[in-house]
């Protein structure tokens, strides 16, 4: 278990990383996200004692991680994979690892079988490509077979197959009881992998939240039919009391109804549909509804036209509806689970 209470960090007068306070649990994989420059990697650098706190306190297994005797054994860390002496072989770096924390020796090889480089065991890590590094680093950290890990961006420069592998390990780990915590920003990929989910936006906690929980709370679910007679559609739903959305392609969203009932009206006035589907919003769109606010580095350019993308600014929007942007951040706050800005 890691716990943080009120974990603060300051560089002058920039506050990366502001009163923290949350607890990884055993058991799952813990999703850690937030924008670019949330305060993400600094707080893993202070769980892991290589950045000093300006106030609060994390803890290991109720330890602070400077009074762990062979930290290797309670917690083991991937934070950057090209953080590693590349004249060693990957043999000799984890060698190295495993002699200063008392890890006996075959270790090193049945990691290195985990994480299938013994073929490149005798190579010299400056060699290796990003994925064959990121591997090295996972391998590090499993050296310990430690309860606790954690991983800072894995899936880095892995191949389809490798992203695959990380996401079956991680979740390995956690069904074997083991605390997981794991940063990542392929939404797509966290939404498969991590149960639980912690986010940050400029330092500050956003959400302490399951995956399911999140996703329900920050995003809109909606039915979206397409018909080749829309105009009769758009008469007979507005009749009915419904608020149909056209999208640029041409398909309804309607938000205030579900599909049997939608389907039902339909057919009693003989409407053709080609497509009547529940949507709910994925991973990707909740997240980036609740930290719109906080997101720290924005891309100039052009913003997409409505209905492309999914993003906040590609959301249909009906006549006189407040933006879906404005009114989800105010739900997720007004729910109570928000830390609040
Ligand atoms: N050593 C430092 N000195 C000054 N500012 C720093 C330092 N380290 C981090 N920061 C600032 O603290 C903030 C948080 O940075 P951090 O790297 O923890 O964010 P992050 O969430 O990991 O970002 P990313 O997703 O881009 O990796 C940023 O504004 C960053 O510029």
């Amino acid at each position: 278990m890691i716990e943080l209470q009120g974990l603060t960090k300051r560089y002058g007068d920039k506050t990366a990383v502001d009163n923290l306070t949350f607890t990884v649990r055993p058991g799952v994989v813990t999703g850690f996200l937030g924008p670019n420059g949330a305060g993400k990697s600094t707080t893993m650098r202070m769980m892991l004692g290589l950045d000093n706190p300006t106030a609060g306190n994390v803890r290991i297994d109720g330890k602070h991680y400077a009074q762990l005797s062979e930290p290797l054994k309670y917690i083991g860390a991937l934070l950057d994979a090209k953080a590693i002496h590349g004249g060693r072989t990957a043999y000799n770096h984890l060698l190295c690892l495993a002699q200063s924390n008392r890890i006996p020796r075959h270790r090193v090889d049945e990691v290195l079988d985990t994480v299938g480089l013994t073929a490149v065991a005798k190579k010299r890590s400056k060699g290796f490509s990003l994925g064959m590094g990121q591997r090295l680093g996972i391998a590090g950290a499993l050296l310990g077979d430690p309860e606790i890990l954690m991983f800072d961006e894995p899936v880095n420069g892995l191949d389809p197959e490798g992203i695959h592998w990380i996401r079956n390990l991680m979740k390995g780990l956690a069904a074997q009881g083991r605390t997981v915590f794991v940063s990542s920003h392929l939404m797509s990929e966290m939404a498969l992998t991590a149960e639980h989910l912690i986010v940050i936006g400029r330092g500050r906690l956003m959400a302490d939240t399951s995956m399911a929980e999140f996703i329900e709370k920050n995003s809109r679910s909606y039915v979206r039919i397409r018909t080749p007679q829309p105009e009769r559609l758009k008469d007979v739903l507005t009749a009915a009391g419904f608020t149909p959305v056209t999208t640029s392609d041409g398909t309804f969203e309607i938000q205030d109804g579900d599909a049997a009932q939608l389907g039902e009206l339909a057919a009693q006035h003989q409407l053709v549909l080609h497509e009547l589907s529940p949507q709910r919003a994925s991973l990707e769109e909740a997240f980036m509804q609740l930290t719109a606010e906080s997101v720290e580095y924005h891309a100039g350019g052009v913003a997409p036209p409505p209905g492309i993308d999914g993003g906040a600014a590609g959301m249909p929007q009906a006549a006189g509806q407040q933006a879906p942007q404005q009114q989800w951040g105010a739900q997720w706050r007004d729910s109570g689970t928000g830390k609040g800005k």
